[in-house]
């Protein structure tokens, strides 16, 4: 499988990309999240189709960065999708003006939020109540070891994997070098979505076999060229807003 010779960033070179986008780029942070989070929803959506009755339960877990923002954003479309999510969120972020306006759109939908870890670990253990656990923990900025709170929680679903919902990460699998991949907690997802291009760690991801989605894509022909990812823009025009790599 790997990556079929589709071009990867690197982690240095994809916040180099991400901050190129909004300054000479003219994207808003806004813009870029609610194109990423987007993006998650509708791969979820191909890959993972909810029931008609309404009843499929998402838990989404939502990291103190942008990768989390993507998740609080993939939440609100999910439920207008017809899925059911439910949001852990221990840590808000520091940028009080744009998480808070998700997080209010978040209630105004009445998407509940669970307090604790203890309670996430409860309720992931309910056979049957989750049929997906959303990874938004981390992405390209995630620097190891993995600290508290998050440690606790990827270290369940590392050792629990086999008996839980599948895990469904958002541009990296939380806990996995972004550059080198798994460290001490693996916890093995099920499908990822690539944003913007692949980070390295994703062709171990691919080498598995799991559904591997490239969404986010809005990255011109020109800034393409500049980071060596010009097969990436040919691959957006294979599909509209995701394309299953
Ligand atoms: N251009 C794009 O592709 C876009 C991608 N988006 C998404 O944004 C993330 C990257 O976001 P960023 O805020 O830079 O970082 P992270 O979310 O990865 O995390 C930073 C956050 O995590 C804390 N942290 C780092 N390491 C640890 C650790 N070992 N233990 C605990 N906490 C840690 C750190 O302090 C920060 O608070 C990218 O992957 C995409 O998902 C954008 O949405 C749109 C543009
Ligand atoms: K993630």
């Amino acid at each position: 499988m790997g990556l079929q010779g589709i071009r990867v960033l690197s982690s240095k070179l994809a916040a180099q990309l991400d901050e190129e986008l909004m300054s000479t780029g003219a994207f808003s942070i806004d813009q870029l999240m609610e194109l990423a989070g987007l993006s998650v929803a509708q791969a979820i959506y191909r890959q993972y189709p909810p029931k008609q009755d309404g009843s499929s339960k998402v838990l989404v877990l939502v990291g103190p960065g942008n990768n989390g923002g993507d998740g609080l954003v993939a939440s609100r479309h999910l439920k207008l999708w017809g899925y059911d999510p439910v949001v852990y969120y221990p840590k808000k972020s520091s940028r009080i003006d744009l998480y808070s306006r998700l997080v209010t759109q978040l209630k105004d939908m009445d998407i509940p939020e669970i307090d604790s870890v203890e309670e996430v670990k409860r309720l992931i253990k309910v056979p049957t109540l989750f049929e997906l656990i959303v990874d938004s923990l981390f992405g390209f900025s995630f620097k190891p070891p993995v600290r508290a709170p998050f440690d606790d929680l990827l270290k369940f679903l590392s050792e629990n994997h086999g008996n839980i919902a599948p895990v469904v990460s958002v541009d990296i699998p939380s806990g996995w070098d972004v550059d080198s991949g798994p460290l001490e907690y693996d916890i093995k997802p099920s499908m990822l979505i690539s944003l913007t291009a692949p980070k390295p760690c994703a062709a171990k991801f691919a080498s598995e076999g799991g559904a591997h989605y490239l969404g986010g894509r809005f990255i011109s022909p020109k800034l393409a060229e500049k980071y060596n990812i010009s097969d990436i823009t040919s691959l957006y025009k294979k599909d509209n807003l995701v394309v299953k790599l």
